[in-house]
C-alpha cells in the first residue's frame, strides 16, 4: 500500500523549497499549485467559468487569464476570492486524485501531495499523513514581499486570505521549522523520513 503524505504550508512558507528536496531523493510530487495553473488553461471549462465571473477584462493580449490582475483583485475581496476558489477548486481536486491514482498504478510507495490549502479546503481525506512547512510570521512576510516583489500591504493580504500557520501546527502529524538555514530545514526533513519509513 502507497503511503500519501499531504505536504502543506502557508504561503512563502518553504513548502516548493521542501518539495523539491524530496523531488531530489525521488519522491513523486503532485503539486496543486500546478495543477491549478494547468486547469485554467486556454479551452479548459475553468478557463471560461473565470471569464464568465471576472469578465474579459481578466484576459492578457494572448487570451491567456492574467494572474497578477487576477490575484490583485481575489487577495482583497473574500468574496471574489471564495468565488474563484469554487469554479477552480474542483478540477484541481479531480487533477490530483488522477495523478494519485496514476503514481500508485504506477507501483509509487509514497506520493506527495504538495497542497497549501490542504486543511483551508478540507481535503485531507486524500491523505493518510501531513507534513506542516511552519515560519514565523515576520519571516514569512519578508520572504514573500521579496519573492514576489509585493508592498508590505500585498503580502499581508495574501497571508491573512490563508488559515494562521499557527493553527496549521495543531492539525499537521508533522512539523517542519523553516525559520533557519536550508541546511537545518533538509536535517528536520530526513528525520521524518526515517521515523516513517519513507522509500519513493
Ligand atoms: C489568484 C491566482 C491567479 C494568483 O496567481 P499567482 O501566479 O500570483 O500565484 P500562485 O498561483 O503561484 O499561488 C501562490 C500561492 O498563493 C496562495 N494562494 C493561491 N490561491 C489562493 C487562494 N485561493 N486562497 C488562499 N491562498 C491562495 C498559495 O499559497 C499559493 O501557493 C492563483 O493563485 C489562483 O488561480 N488561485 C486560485 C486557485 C488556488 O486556490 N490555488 C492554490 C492551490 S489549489
Ligand atoms: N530556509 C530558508 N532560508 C531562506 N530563504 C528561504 C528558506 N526557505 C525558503 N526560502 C525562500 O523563501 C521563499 C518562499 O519559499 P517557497 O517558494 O519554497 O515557499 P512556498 O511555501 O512554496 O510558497 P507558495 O505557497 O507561495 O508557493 C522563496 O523565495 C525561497 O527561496
Amino acid at each position: 500500500m502507497a503511503m500519501i503524505i499531504g505536504l502543506t504550508g502557508g504561503i512563502a512558507s518553504g513548502k516548493s523549497t521542501v518539495s523539491a528536496m524530496l523531488k531530489a531523493k525521488g519522491y513523486t510530487i503532485v503539486d496543486a499549485d500546478i495543477a491549478a495553473r494547468e486547469v485554467v488553461n486556454i479551452g479548459e471549462d475553468a478557463y471560461y467559468g473565470i471569464i464568465e465571473a471576472f469578465g474579459k477584462e481578466i484576459l492578457l493580449e494572448d487570451g491567456n487569464i492574467d494572474r497578477k490582475k487576477l490575484g490583485s483583485i481575489v487577495f482583497h475581496n473574500t468574496e471574489k476570492r471564495l468565488l474563484l476558489n469554487s469554479i477552480v477548486h474542483p478540477a484541481v481536486r479531480n487533477y490530483m486524485q488522477k495523478k494519485k491514482a496514476e503514481a500508485i498504478e504506477a507501483g509509487k510507495q509514497t506520493i506527495i501531495m504538495d497542497i497549501p490549502l490542504l486543511f483551508e479546503s478540507k481535503l485531507t481525506y486524500m491523505v493518510d499523513k501531513t507534513i506542516l512547512v511552519f515560519v514565523d510570521p515576520n519571516i514569512q512576510k519578508e520572504r514573500l514581499m521579496k519573492r514576489n516583489h509585493l508592498s508590505e500591504e500585498d503580502a499581508i493580504a495574501r497571508i491573512r486570505s490563508q488559515m494562521p500557520l499557527k493553527e496549521k501546527i495543531q492539525l499537521s502529524d508533522a512539523v517542519i521549522d523553516n525559520n533557519e538555514t536550508l541546511e537545518e530545514t533538509k536535517k528536520q526533513l530526513n528525520k521524518i523520513i526515517n521515523e516513517w519509513d519513507m522509500h519513493p
